[in-house]
């Protein structure tokens, strides 16, 4: 079973409706007048950072990956649970968990702590959505727009050569997601690879995603096609209707059309290679 399959077959359980299905980047609860936004994301020594990573680095990560979420919501941190290991140099851990926890001002609400290797780490973050009906994956129409907030491929380029903090150091887009929630018709990060999320988008909303590549903006040096497949970017992919002007920098990378043979289309042809990162 690959990662898809599987969540298709959790699908089967009883799920909350906040759940959504299982089709978003977050849970959504409205109780009493608040509506909050709860995520979680894990990382493991191996899969998504080298072994000997700087403990720093791996914390800033975890909780960077689980902010982008909320970002792609329009929504403002309001805690974090952290799930940890006793690593050599888990000061360090510490020490990167206080930076990301003062860049961004989010408090720390607990956790767990495990010894066990390779080391795998868990976060859950819990926001407040800034805009309701906090945006969704499943809300592109044909004739909309598909923006992104920023280049892909520097996290690629950054785990092939070392140099720069696009891999190890993501920077969730949180002001730029709370800017655009409320003109959004879909918004989602890109984790997993641009096409991949893209077609999540397009098939979510019942729409097919016409992306022309040469629109895409890639990071100096990096291959285009394996740039939009690579992932780790964690900048903000959304749709809005034409015409939209975006209040932050973002660049129009092409449009939602009528459902098609395929969910993605790129320079009009579907892709005869895999469009993102996929667990196995
Ligand atoms: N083990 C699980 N139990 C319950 N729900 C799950 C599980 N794994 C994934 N999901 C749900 O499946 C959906 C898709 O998850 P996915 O991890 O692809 O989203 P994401 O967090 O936006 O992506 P990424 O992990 O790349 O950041 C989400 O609604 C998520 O909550
Ligand atoms: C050591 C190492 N090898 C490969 C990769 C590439 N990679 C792994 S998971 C992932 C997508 C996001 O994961 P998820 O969907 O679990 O959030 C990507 C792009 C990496 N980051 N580190
Ligand atoms: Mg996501």
């Amino acid at each position: 079973m690959n990662e898809s399959e599987f969540i298709a077959a959790l699908r089967t359980l009883p799920l909350h409706p906040g759940a959504q299905d299982l089709r978003d980047d977050t849970a959504i609860l409205a109780i009493g007048g608040e509506t909050l936004v709860l995520t979680h994301d894990a990382i493991a020594e191996g899969v998504h950072y080298r072994p000997g990573t700087d403990p720093f680095d791996v914390a800033w990560k975890l909780v960077a990956t689980n902010l982008s979420d909320l970002a792609a919501k329009g929504a403002e941190p309001v805690g974090l649970l952290v799930g940890a290991v006793l690593v050599d140099g888990a000061e360090r851990f510490v020490e990167g968990l206080r930076a990301i926890l003062t860049e961004y001002d989010v408090p720390l609400l607990g956790g767990d702590t495990i010894s066990v290797s390779p080391a795998t780490f868990g976060c859950t973050a819990i926001g407040r959505a800034t805009v309701t009906p906090v945006p969704r994956r499943d809300g592109a129409r044909p004739g909309d727009g598909l923006w992104i907030t920023g280049p892909v491929g520097a996290a690629m380029l950054g785990f092939e050569t070392g140099q720069g903090s696009a891999y190890l150091r993501p920077r969730p887009r949180l002001t730029d997601g709370q800017a655009l929630a409320g003109h959004v018709t879909a918004m989602m990060d890109v984790s997993d690879g641009l096409l991949l999320d893209a077609s999540r988008m397009a098939e979510a909303s019942g729409c097919t995603a016409d992306i022309t590549l040469a629109k895409v903006p890639v990071a100096a040096g990096a291959d285009p096609l394996r740039a939009v497949t690579w992932g780790d970017d964690y900048e903000l992919l959304f749709a809005a209707p034409d015409g939209f002007e975006p209040p932050v920098p973002a660049a129009r990378i092409g449009g939602m059309i009528a459902a098609g043979k395929a969910p993605l289309l790129l320079d009009g042809q579907v892709p005869g290679i895999a469009l993102g990162y996929q667990h196995r």
